[in-house]
């Protein structure tokens, strides 16, 4: 199966040469010796300069603001939000190519995009989903590990499994065995990634099934005419409906990236740093992503809403969602989906969420995606009164999964898997610039509370 789908790229990468477009590979090629010369000169020129000081409330208080990484496919800011290569997410609307018909970017044009900082044009688009398609199909063996595990695992364990499953087949691996040059790493990097998205896309469907329908024997075969998001939609049964598949293209480029900070980035950039393979490093990110203040939240979010549904009814008032709000509150727990570690604005990725589900008119009547507008009207206020959170408005995580709830996908414990297909674009292709750029394993100073007491004194 491994040389089945390394023959399917090379000649899907064949194919785009006949074509006379430039591959990814070549189009790095190009790139890297600019950015190799540039990050060299940050070094000699401003090494020994600072960026910031380092308080004891920031070591206490999980890092928050100190500029510690160097990422290069996306800056957030925390008024503003993310800006991928330089571009707003309006921008990246605005620029990047869609699949033929539709109106949302595609995540094989965001993941060229992310690799290279360079727009791709409409037939690099093409013949990049032909490759990623091309890799998209399972090792036996990783069907079988994923099919043997219990229905009721949650389905963030199961791809986390099946990820660090695809580290048997990974050329990077194999390639620093047998002796391969620092200079060489990022290559075999670029093609596990490469492979990585592809198939993370396919396990996901595994999962659904597996866990949700009657497993997945008969899971629907690849049809390599068609993008990662339109496979997708069809393998887990919902590829007749439009909006279903415009709503995973636009979900799995806005949650791509943002920056390297926040916990699945990171953890795989760490992870990373010891060389571990592509597999192995998003595997352990998996696990961050699955956590409630992370990507979880948007499996919270509707748990959240649909109780307040149940409690109150389609069209409850804005007083009653208020007097919910502080129920919740003052049970200690969190509002799911709001909040955020460095926005300080509500994130443009729930801005554009909410504009997919206003501008559709079977979305914009929902009533669970309706609750999620209410909910936004009235929490931020509740929030400030609290006092408690810095950011009292709705992340990413605010919208999300009520769009997937109305068009049928309702099981949301799995919605966090989605996220997963997604963030692999994004953790990875900053993974093939650490490695293009040679960086040094990760290994930040750690300090105990009575080092502290010493220093400060
Ligand atoms: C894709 C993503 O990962 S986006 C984030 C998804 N997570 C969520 O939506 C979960 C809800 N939100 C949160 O828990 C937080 O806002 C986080 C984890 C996102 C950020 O955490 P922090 O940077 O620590 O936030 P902040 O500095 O504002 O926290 C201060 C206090 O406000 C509380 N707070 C923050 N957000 C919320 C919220 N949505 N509801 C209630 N209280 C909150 C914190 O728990 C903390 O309380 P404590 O002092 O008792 O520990
Ligand atoms: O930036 C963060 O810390 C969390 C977040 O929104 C993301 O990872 O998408």
């Amino acid at each position: 199966m491994f040389s089945a789908t390394r023959t399917a790229a090379r000649t899907a990468a064949q194919a785009a040469n006949r074509r006379n477009v430039s591959t990814i590979r070549e189009t790095l090629k190009e790139i890297i010796p600019e950015r190799q010369a540039l990050l060299k000169q940050i070094k000699s020129e401003h090494g020994s300069k600072t960026l910031g000081n380092v308080t004891v409330e920031q070591v206490v208080g999980g890092g928050r603001g100190i500029k510690f990484m160097l990422w290069d496919p996306s800056v957030l800011d925390a008024e503003e939000g993310i800006r991928f290569w330089g571009r707003s997410i309006p921008e990246c609307q605005r620029d990047l190519p869609t699949a033929p018909g539709g109106q949302e970017i595609l995540p094989e044009a965001m993941f060229w995009y992310l690799l290279t900082g360079k727009v791709p044009t409409a037939e690099q688009t093409k013949q990049f989903q032909e490759e990623l398609v091309s890799r998209s199909e399972l090792p036996a063996h990783v069907e079988k590990v994923l099919d043997s595990l219990p229905k009721t695992l949650h389905p963030m364990t199961q791809f986390v499994i099946g990820v660090a499953a695809l580290n048997h087949d990974s050329q990077f691996a194999a390639r620093y065995k047998s002796g391969m040059k620092k200079a060489e790493y990022w290559e075999p990097a670029l093609e596990d990634s490469l492979d990585c998205v592809a198939k993370s896309f396919t396990i996901a469907a595994r999962i659904y099934l597996h866990s949700y329908k009657d497993g997945a024997a008969n899971m629907a075969p690849v049809d390599k005419s068609k993008d990662l998001s339109a496979n997708f939609a069809t393998q887990i049964g919902f590829g007749d409906s439009e909006g279903f598949v415009e709503l995973i293209r636009l979900y799995n480029s806005l949650h791509t990236d943002h920056e390297g900070g926040n916990v699945s980035a990171h953890t795989t950039h760490l992870v990373g740093s010891a060389l571990s393979d592509p597999f192995l490093s998003y595997s352990a990110a998996l696990g961050g992503l699955a956590g409630p203040l992370h990507g979880l939240a948007n499996q919270e979010v509707l748990r959240f809403i649909l109780g307040m549904q149940k409690e109150l009814g389609d069209s409850p008032s804005d007083e009653q969602i208020v007097q919910y709000i502080w129920k919740t509150l003052n049970s200690g727990q969190v509002i799911p989906g709001y909040g955020h570690a460095v926005l300080r604005k509500p994130d443009p990725r729930f801005a554009a969420l909410r504009e997919f589900g206003n501008k559709h008119p079977e979305t914009a009547n929902d009533p669970v995606f309706r609750m999620v507008d209410s909910l936004f009207k009235v929490a931020p206020g509740v929030l400030t009164e609290h006092g408690k959170t810095k950011n009292p408005f709705p992340n990413v995580d605010a919208a999300s999964g009520s769009l997937l709830y109305h068009y049928g996908l309702t099981q949301f414990p799995y919605y966090t898997v989605t996220f997963g297909t997604s963030r692999a674009i994004g953790a990875l292709s900053q993974y093939v610039w650490d490695r293009a750029l040679g960086l040094p394993i990760e290994r930040p100073k750690s300090l105990s509370m009575e080092a502290i007491l010493k220093l400060v004194k």
